[in-house]
């Protein structure tokens, strides 16, 4: 999982053509991105698609203990979809560690609208591979 193949990551890597392009920073203990979607990410007519939103929720807490220099992996996923995350306004997307035991770290993770509504909620376990 070096780095040189990881600039294709979907989410994140800058090479990729068709991929999301997130960037990322942290605001004291918490990671944050943000996205606007377009007619492109939908499932329903101005609704993006389930499985994007799932793939932000899933990038922000898997990454966020990449950005620690650990390389993880994602053992769990779950999401709650609150309400319909729409295209065309700022998806504000925030992870956080919630607790750690060995290799397993836990962390949270979810969606907001500019005005503060919550699309999307997330709970991720993120493994650490190898001896790390
Ligand atoms: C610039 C570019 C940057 C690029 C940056 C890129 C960031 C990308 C972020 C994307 C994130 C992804 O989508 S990653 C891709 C999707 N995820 C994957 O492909 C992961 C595939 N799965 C695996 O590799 C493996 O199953 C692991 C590593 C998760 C676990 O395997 P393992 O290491 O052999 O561990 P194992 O013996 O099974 O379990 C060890 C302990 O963890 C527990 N455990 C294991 N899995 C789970 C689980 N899901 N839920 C609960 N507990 C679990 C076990 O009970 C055990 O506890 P105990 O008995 O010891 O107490």
């Amino acid at each position: 999982m070096d780095d040189i193949n990881n600039m294709w990551c979907f989410a994140c890597g800058p090479q990729n053509p068709i991929g999301l392009k997130l960037k990322f920073r942290e605001e004291g203990d918490t990671y944050i991105s943000t996205f606007i979607a377009g007619p492109e990410h939908q499932g329903y007519d101005g609704i993006m698609h389930g499985g994007l939103v799932s793939t932000l929720l899933d990038e922000i807490m898997a990454r966020y203990v990449y950005a620690k220099g650990l390389t993880a992996v994602t053992a769990k996923l779950e999401v709650r979809y609150r309400q319909p995350t729409p295209i065309g306004q700022e998806l504000r997307i925030s992870g956080w560690i919630t607790s750690q035991r060995g290799k397993m770290y836990e962390l949270a993770g979810k969606i907001a609208l500019p005005d503060g509504t919550v699309t999307a909620e997330g709970k991720a376990m993120v493994a650490i591979k190898g001896d790390e």
